[in-house]
């Protein structure tokens, strides 16, 4: 097991009609002047932004309010929510939605606390340990942005090309996340499943480590993996299942606030790959990294093919081959496969609905590796940008 430090001090609200304290929470935590941060038209239309407001006056809490955020959301926008802030005297965003409107808050947050240009943080040529104080109201369970420490946004300020960059930083993790599963009931289908499926990929990115006796985190991956499995297409048959909805978003968070990955070191080659994707094409982001994982694993089952057995053992209940972990593992992943259709979801870049030449392929291998700041992406297996390519054609 590798060292290890682990503090999540984020204030989880969870429950039903949760969404009215928020203004006591911003409060209790010292703001008095918020941004009410989210982009769609649910948040007006099913009363939930009016019961926010409402709660934020009776606390005597001032607000402005910015929506706008999309999927994959944009720095344009973050720039203008941080210059809103300055112009109003803002001390407190708050953030409602899913990971879209959570990061773009988060980079509001940090735009509010630092004088860099906000480019330059997100491409790795500044960092910091400042940032603005946030909360977040969420009504989506996937991402798990509202714990994490992660702030993944597009940047569409520098020209024709679009870069998917995260930073990740202790000092982002929300001070408060409000959860109450009946917000997710209005959730589509595809953003119930894709969002599902990142829950999955949070935890798989942390559970394929090359670090032997982490007994412990892989029982809680395990658990929750095979919760996830069992309650998307829960949710999908009945989008008010409150046990069904409740258990996604307590494991989104989970999933990646840590606590899976606890003692070992994460791979996320699939993340990294996925944000080129997503910074390409503008797809979902659960649905990029379902459309590659089966590509990835294929390619790097070898590794450790007694791994992908336990995976397939004890998350997808195959039977397990004791004398060929291999051959049980390549069944775990069929199993993968046979689950993210059934709810559907793509698992190449062809159903994905894209096609990108090797010119893109290059491009999109390079840029995976580039955001990691060295030679390859990944740790399970060190991919360099041949192998990026080489999984990325076989995922077509
Ligand atoms: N910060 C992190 O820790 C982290 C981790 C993983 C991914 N991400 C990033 O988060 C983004 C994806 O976020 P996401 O998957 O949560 O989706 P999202 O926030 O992009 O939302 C997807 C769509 O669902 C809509 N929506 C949200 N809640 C709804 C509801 N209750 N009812 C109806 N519609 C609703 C949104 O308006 C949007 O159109 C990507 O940019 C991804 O890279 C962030």
């Amino acid at each position: 097991m590798v060292n290890f430090e682990y503090l999540v001090p984020t204030k989880i609200v969870f429950g039903k009609e949760t969404e009215k304290e928020a203004g006591r929470l911003i409060k209790e935590f010292g703001g008095h002047k918020a941004l009410i941060h989210w982009g769609g038209d649910y948040v007006r239309d099913t009363g939930l932004l009016a019961r926010v407001e409402e709660g934020l006056a009776a606390e005597g809490i001032e607000y402005v309010e910015m929506d706008g955020v999309v999927p994959n959301p944009r720095l344009s926008l973050v720039k203008q929510g941080v210059e809103l802030c300055k112009k109003e005297g803002v001390d407190f965003i708050l953030a409602i939605g899913g990971g879209s409107a959570i990061d773009s808050s988060k980079a509001i947050a940090y735009g509010l606390a630092n004088d860099f240009d906000l480019e330059d943080l997100f491409l790795g040529k500044v960092s910091t340990t400042k940032i603005a104080k946030i909360g977040a109201i969420s009504t989506l369970a996937g991402t798990g942005s509202e714990t994490s420490n992660s702030t993944v946004i597009n940047i569409d300020t520098m020209g024709e090309k679009m870069l998917k960059r995260s930073y990740n930083h202790e000092c982002a993790r929300p001070l408060f996340a409000i959860m109450n599963p009946e917000l997710t009931y209005s959730l589509p289908p595809f953003q119930t499943a894709a969002p599902g499926a990142d829950i999955m990929m949070h935890t798989m990115e942390r559970y394929f480590t090359t670090e032997q006796h982490v007994e412990l985190s892989d029982e809680l991956a395990e658990g929750l993996m095979r919760t996830v499995k069992t309650f998307v297409p829960e949710a999908l048959a009945n989008p008010k299942s409150y046990p069904a909805r409740a258990n996604l978003l307590l494991a989104g968070a989970k999933s990646h606030d840590g606590l899976t990955g606890l003692g070992r070191v994460g791979d996320f080659a699939c993340h990294a790959i996925e944000h080129e994707i997503g910074a390409m094409f503008d797809v979902a982001h659960g649905a990029g990294l379902t459309a590659i994982w089966s590509s990835w694993a294929k390619y790097v089952i070898d590794v450790d093919p007694e791994r992908f057995a336990q995976f397939a053992v004890n998350v997808w209940g195959v039977q397990n081959n004791f004398h060929d972990a291999k051959e049980t593992g390549l069944r775990g992943i069929d199993a993968w496969d046979e689950w993210c259709h059934s709810i559907n979801l793509p698992t190449s870049l062809h159903e994905l609905g894209i096609d990108p030449t090797d010119e893109q392929i290059h491009e999109m291998a390079q840029g995976a590796v580039d955001a990691r700041g060295g030679d390859h992406a990944g740790a399970f297996m060190e991919l360099h940008v041949e192998d990026i390519e080489n999984l990325l054609k076989n995922a077509r």
